[in-house]
């Protein structure tokens, strides 16, 4: 059971090891790659051959054009999560390459750390009891952060 996260890039590396960290709470292991679909198409899909025959999810991290997605999730069948880094440059228009995938084709599309390794665990959670209680952690304690919230603002 691990998280392959494959970057397009070392620029992506802060963004990837933020998801690695956040991975840590779940209980989930993961590795860290760079390939890019638009450049060394041939090392992108030997990394996915590389880790397919073991549990993984891939997480894909591509900014500007995201091919390495699309590219990923057409060239395995374990799940393939696109979690590019949100810039506001350009409009943050880049988001728009990682929506409207050809037929066939399903990379699922989660922005933000903290939200893609959630996305990670709740796959991981259909097998595993352990990550299954701390995916529950997780959501208790964010409710119970509103419920703080909701305390202090009334007192204000
Ligand atoms: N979107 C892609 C792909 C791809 O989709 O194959 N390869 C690199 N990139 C992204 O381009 C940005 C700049 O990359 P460079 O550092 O190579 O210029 C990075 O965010 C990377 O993920």
């Amino acid at each position: 059971m691990k998280a392959v996260i494959i970057m397009g890039s070392k620029s992506d590396i802060d963004y990837g090891k933020k998801i690695a960290e956040k991975l840590k709470f779940f209980g989930i292991d993961s590795v860290l790659r760079i390939a890019s679909a638009h450049k060394t198409p041939e090392k992108a899909l030997k990394i996915l051959k590389e880790y397919e025959d073991d549990d993984v999810v891939f997480v894909t991290i591509a900014g500007r054009s995201n091919a390495l997605s699309g590219f990923a999730d057409a060239n395995t069948f374990r799940p393939v999560i696109a979690s590019p880094p949100v810039s506001d440059k350009f409009a943050g228009m880049d988001l728009l390459s990682s929506i409207n995938m050809p037929s066939g084709v399903a990379p699922m599309l989660v922005i933000y750390a903290e939200n893609t390794a959630l996305a990670v665990a709740k796959i991981f959670a259909l097998k595993s009891r352990k990550v299954a209680e701390k995916v529950k952690e997780y959501q208790r304690k964010k409710k119970e952060e509103i419920e703080r919230a909701d305390e202090e603002a009334k007192s204000i």
